[in-house]
């Protein structure tokens, strides 16, 4: 997890914001980042300098909050720019992780304008018209340009589950799944980071400590809460319920049986899950470890030694899904247990956005533009 920089001087606000990147092409697109300054965008903006995700302009932009701020692209600087003050007709691409009524308010304005948008927010993700994508899993889905304009980015737990899930479906069947989520408190952005910061500060200074919790209660602060997003009439929360519904449209399984129980931990970054399978025919755990470990960007830990597995801490800024305490049950030989780690704001939302966005350059997606 690394905060954008602001620099200390900048460029004027106009030079700054439609600067091009050293190695762009008339070819490469138009990209805009709304969020630009949240704990996914700044990951994204991250992830395109590492990956060398090629633009020929770009747009950084938030709230009237963050207007005027300068981040440090590169090496080049760019002034953000308030999304009211934006114009969308300046971007072919614009990704958006600025929260769900931002993206509700904002994604039909862009697409509109003709920008193709891959949005990080549950708003469109069941939207029959809108692709819901995980480039390892269905990236056949952008084959053409999405009715809506719209692709769809999964929640961070699902993502890395329907990774493995996939592998697991082709080879052996699924005849359930149950699921057991630890969330870090990154999944509500540096927002929910500095307060499980502060409240962790308040514990250790004791009972009369001054903390007013925002987002977490009780407080998250040496605890863990089996609640994350909002109850529904079910008793699942919301979290629990986007797990379902996106797994299924994902791996085009409409009646797949997966459960589970989401639960915030007191963990900085990296979402981790306890996941059960039970499979349509007997497992050999050999062959088991071998397909995990043959997935597209996931690191299998196989009893390595006896601390050889991954926990949050330790694969923490890491671009796979890893994978440990792989074992068949005792009772059942169809059905076995693993471990996975995988980083939320990565992994879970501005690496796959950014996939989607690579896999809509190659594909030539981007030219059928209305
Ligand atoms: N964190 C995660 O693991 C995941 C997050 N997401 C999605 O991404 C969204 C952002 O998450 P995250 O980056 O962690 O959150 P942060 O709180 O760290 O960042 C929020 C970003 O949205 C901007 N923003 C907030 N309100 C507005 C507004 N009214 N108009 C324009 N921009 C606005 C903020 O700009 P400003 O600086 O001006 O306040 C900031 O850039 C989430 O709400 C969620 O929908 C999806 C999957 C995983
Ligand atoms: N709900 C996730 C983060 C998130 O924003 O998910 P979604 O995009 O599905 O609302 C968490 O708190 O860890």
């Amino acid at each position: 997890m690394t905060p954008a920089t602001t620099a200390p001087e900048a460029t004027t606000a106009t030079e700054a914001t439609t600067a091009t990147t050293a190695t762009s092409t008339a070819s490469a697109p138009r990209v805009a980042i709304v969020g630009a300054t949240g704990a996914v965008g700044s990951t994204l903006l991250e992830l395109m300098e590492s990956r060398g995700f090629r633009y020929s302009e770009l747009h950084l932009v938030a709230s009237a909050r963050s207007a005027g701020r300068v981040l440090t692209v590169g090496e080049r600087e760019y002034t953000v720019v308030a999304v009211e003050d934006f114009d969308f007709g300046r971007a072919d691409v614009a990704f958006f992780s600025a929260g769900t009524a931002v993206s509700e308010k904002w994604v039909p304005v862009a697409t509109e304008a003709g920008a193709l948008v891959i949005d990080n927010t549950i708003a469109f993700r069941m939207d029959p018209d809108t692709p819901l994508v995980v480039p390892q899993v269905n990236a056949h889905e952008l084959d053409r340009r999405p009715a809506s304009g719209v692709v769809a980015n999964p929640n961070c737990s699902t993502i890395p589950l329907v990774r493995l899930l996939r592998g697991i479906e082709d080879r052996w069947g699924i005849r359930n799944a149950v699921v057991s989520t630890y969330q870090a408190a990154s999944g509500l952005g540096y927002s929910g980071v500095e307060e499980l910061q502060e409240s962790s500060r308040a514990a250790l200074q004791g009972p009369d400590a001054d903390f007013e919790a925002n987002h977490f209660r009780p407080t998250l602060a040496f605890n863990v809460i089996p609640k994350i997003d909002r109850f529904l009439d079910s008793g699942f929360t919301l979290e629990e319920e986007k797990m379902l519904r996106e797994s299924r449209k994902i791996l085009g399984m409409p009646h797949l049986d997966v459960t589970t129980t989401c639960v915030r931990v007191p963990v900085a970054n990296c979402h981790s899950e306890a996941v059960y399978v039970e499979c349509q025919e007997p497992v050999d755990r050999a062959e088991l470890v071998e397909v995990l470990a043959g997935l597209p960007e996931v690191r299998v830990h196989d009893r390595e030694s006896a601390t050889a597995f991954p926990t949050p801490a330790v694969v923490d800024s890491s671009d796979v899904v890893h994978v440990g305490r792989v074992r068949v049950t005792q009772n059942n030989p169809r059905a076995f247990w693993l471990w996975l780690v995988a980083d939320n704001l990565r992994i879970g939302a501005a690496l796959n956005a950014l996939q989607i966005g690579e896999e809509i350059v190659a594909r030539g997606t981007l030219e059928a533009r209305p």
